[in-house]
């Protein structure tokens, strides 16, 4: 019994998702990190053939190539990486110059008008957290990039001498009483209060919000359980542009 197998990976700047897919079926997924080899072997022997492997990349050029050498060592295919393009079916890009948008960005929207033919707001929350507004008719209204919450808290700690602690503090919206309850609850409120106000700025008709990325559960919290979390929604996306 052969099947067909897509390896299909989310490459971010801080893990790479992967999943294995047999005719929709998802058969098995993980996450791996650059420092932690035992992760990225765990994705090469997911199984011993594989027929396609698509990839999200927000990778730059070098990580792109090594990564692309290893999947064709290990199965001999050589991977198709997913490029953002000025439209996707009638998902069309604000963007004078589409290629130098995030294609996690992309491919997050277009999963999500693949489910909702609406207004939207898509949260990716990541490395960066990026707010993005797509129109009903399909426009990409235009975005947002904010640093997501551990880069806001590494600036922090970077380019301060006092800001220093070693609780480990959830993030949470009340005021700070130590400087750890400060940064984080000072980051959680940006990073909530980014989207609430990216919401209000949006105005009418309200835009339905998404949310994906490593953060999003956090940031769901954050909203009060505003917003619907699609942990898939990049492979969704990406899933579509493959089919086009
Ligand atoms: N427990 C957590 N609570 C809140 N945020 C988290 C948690 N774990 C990870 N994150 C956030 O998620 C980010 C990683 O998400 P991920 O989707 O893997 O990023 P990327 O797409 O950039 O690789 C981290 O930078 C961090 O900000
Ligand atoms: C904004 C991003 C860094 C988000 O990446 P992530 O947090 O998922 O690792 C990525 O989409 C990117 O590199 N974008 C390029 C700039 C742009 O989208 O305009
Ligand atoms: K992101």
């Amino acid at each position: 019994m052969t099947g067909h197998y897509c390896l299909q990976l989310d490459v971010g700047n801080s893990s790479a998702k992967w999943r294995l897919v047999n005719n929709a079926e998802v058969l098995a997924r993980g996450v791996y990190v650059p420092d932690d080899t035992s992760s990225l072997e765990a994705m090469l022997g997911c199984a011993e053939q594989v027929q396609q492997v698509w990839i999200a990349s927000v990778a730059g050029d070098q990580r792109e190539g090594e990564l692309a050498t290893v999947l064709e060592q290990r199965w001999g295919v050589s991977p198709w990486f997913a490029r953002t393009q000025a439209n996707t079916g009638d998902l069309v890009n604000s963007y004078s110059d589409p290629g130098r948008m995030g294609v996690d960005r992309w491919l997050a929207m277009l999963g999500a008008r693949h489910r909702y033919r609406e207004r939207l707001c898509v949260v990716d929350a990541g490395s960066a957290v990026t707010i993005d507004l797509v129109a009903e008719d399909g426009r990409h209204e235009g975005g947002y990039i904010i640093p997501g919450p551990t880069l806001m808290e590494r600036a922090l700690l970077l380019d301060t001498d006092r800001v220093r602690f070693a609780e480990a503090v959830e993030y949470d919206l009340p005021p700070g009483r130590s400087t750890a309850e400060a940064v984080r609850h000072g980051v959680a409120l940006a990073e909530a209060g980014a989207v609430n106000l990216a919401m209000e700025q949006a105005g009418e008709p309200a835009p339905r919000l998404v949310l994906c990325g490593g953060a999003a559960p956090t940031m769901q919290q954050l909203l009060n359980g505003r917003g619907e979390w699609l942990p898939d929604l990049v492979f969704e996306g990406l899933q579509i542009m493959a089919g086009q």
